[in-house]
């Protein structure tokens, strides 16, 4: 069990500024880090951009022994490390990609039982390999096994939209380390959700003494936070394929926002501060490959500097993209990305991110919108809706989960999930009659209603919503005709 020390409050104070470089915690970062610093179990829900994972960095700074991370992917996780290594901790990862030499490092590290290394994030799959099983037990013999944290916790649910079976057996760490703290972490989840992930990885049951949390009580703590993101203009934009007029809508747009950075005043502020007028970082999330190169040609071909990204560009390609990117250097203004690109970019300035296509879930695209505006600025996000993307992505998804594909295999809980996600994304887009916000909130299980300034199409025009609705749209007639002449079956996803 973890270190409990008298002047832990002077310890992370000193640690956020000196190692961290933050000057003040945001609300309940602190409180979330003494209960991890006592010793409890905690489980973290917090909307996106909040600063989940100093949440769980800075109790490994501060603690003795190794924190164990779970982080799903391979992005994410090095992004993290290289920015805890640039502020002088030691962090690794251990996964697919890690040279031999690195990987030999860690083992012996490991094999010390008192690893110098304070923070390893690891993939799920390689928790279940017997050999870092036994490194981790030595380690846990000599009491330095301090903490896991498990990142982006609903891939742990097969209710959640990204269930990961190894994340499951996760549950072997309650079952052969019980007196170690974990703390889950996530933006998206809903109750269903939380309770299958509490109940997987044992969190919460009573405390049999010893150490710190709640002695014999529960060792739990939940730290539920809104998901309302009140600096995101949240809006959908609806079309058709009849239409096919999201380029002209969205070059339009953007050419309004540079205009509006062109006029007198703005202009000397921007050249004040050495900063260009297409400077305006962005995400065009597509879902396919092809749409993905196409579109950033276009866009390029039109002056605007586009990018693509998506899996099968080379990783030395994806490399250069994204660190030209976030550097904000001409003609790299916005990634046209597919989904292969989203949880751990950590771009503060992100002035807007728009989907393309309806996204597969409601948690996707709360993921992907959350991208915008981290700085706390206000941001744009967009959604193209149209019915036919809708019963396109509706048998995509419906095959995914099993149905539809001749094979009648029942869907599983997890594809009757998603489904339900799905829908609950289209009721979202078709719902003309109250704030974007607040379905949002509503969608996490909260029952508060969000402050919205104006900050979503309905707050900011009603009636014009309405309109643009009933014009954009194709009708259902239109689109059940077109349904049963098999017109949406083939519809390519590819990340
Ligand atoms: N106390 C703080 N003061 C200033 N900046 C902070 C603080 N805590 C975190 N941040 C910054 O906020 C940003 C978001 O943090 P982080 O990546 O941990 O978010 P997150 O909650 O994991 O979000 P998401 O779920 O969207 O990935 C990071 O740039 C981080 O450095």
């Amino acid at each position: 069990m973890s270190l409990v020390r008298s002047n832990l409050f002077l310890d992370i104070d000193f640690t956020l500024r000196r190692q961290f470089n933050k000057e003040s915690f945001r609300p309940f970062q602190r409180e979330i880090i003494l209960a991890a610093l006592e010793g409890y179990d905690v489980f973290v829900q917090a909307a996106t951009s909040f600063g989940k994972s100093l949440c769980f960095q800075l109790p490994a700074v501060v603690d003795r022994g190794i924190t164990i991370v779970i982080s799903p992917l391979l992005s994410l996780m090095m992004n993290q490390v290289e920015a805890l290594r640039a502020a002088n901790v030691d962090a690794r990862t251990l996964n697919s990609n890690t040279p031999m030499a690195e990987r030999d490092y860690i083992y012996q590290d490991l094999a010390t039982g008192h690893p110098l290394t304070r923070l390893l994030y690891v993939t799920p799959e390689l928790c279940s390999g017997e050999h870092f099983r036994k490194r981790l037990k030595l380690v846990h013999e000599q009491q330095e096994l301090a903490r896991i944290a498990v990142d982006e916790a609903h891939c742990i649910s097969e209710w959640g939209h990204d269930f990961r079976k190894d994340f499951k057996r996760l549950s072997w760490f309650r079952e052969t380390f019980p007196d170690v703290p974990i703390m889950c972490l996530t933006a998206t989840a809903n109750e269903l959700v939380r309770q299958d992930v509490l109940s997987t990885l044992g969190l919460g049951q009573l405390n049999r003494g010893g150490g710190g949390g709640g002695g014999g009580g529960s060792r739990l703590k939940t730290f539920t936070t809104t998901a309302h993101r009140p600096n995101l203009h949240l809006e959908v934009r609806f079309t058709s394929d009849e239409a096919n007029d999201r380029y002209d809508d969205f070059v339009t747009w953007l050419q309004n926002v540079y205009a509006r950075r062109t006029a007198n005043e703005r202009r000397a502020e921007l050249e004040a501060a050495g900063d260009r007028v297409d400077n305006v970082p962005g995400i065009i999330y597509t879902i396919s490959r092809d749409e993905c190169e196409s579109l950033a040609a276009a866009l390029r071909n039109d002056g605007i500097g586009a990018r693509p990204f998506h899996a099968k560009l080379s990783r030395e390609a994806k490399e250069e993209t994204l660190a030209q990117w976030i550097a904000g250097n001409p003609g790299y203004a916005i990634i046209v990305a597919t989904t292969a690109f989203g949880m751990g970019i950590d771009k503060d300035n992100v002035r807007f991110v728009v989907h393309w296509r309806l996204p597969k879930s409601f948690e996707g695209y709360y993921q992907e919108a959350g991208r915008a505006g981290r700085d706390g600025n206000a941001s744009y996000c967009f959604l193209y809706y149209s019915r036919e993307d809708r019963d396109r992505v509706c048998n995509l998804v419906t095959r995914d989960a099993g149905g539809k594909d001749g094979s009648g295999a029942p869907i599983s809980a997890n594809g009757r999930a998603r489904l339900q996600s799905l829908n609950k994304l289209v009721a979202y887009c078709e719902n003309t009659s109250s704030c974007r916000h607040a379905a949002v909130c509503a969608y996490f299980g909260e029952t508060q209603v969000p402050e919205c300034d104006y900050a979503c199409d309905w707050h900011k025009d009603p009636h014009d919503l309405k309109r643009r609705m009933t014009k954009g749209l194709a009708s259902e007639e239109w689109v059940s005709t077109q349904r049963e002449e098999g017109r949406y079956d083939e519809y390519h996803w590819s990340e």
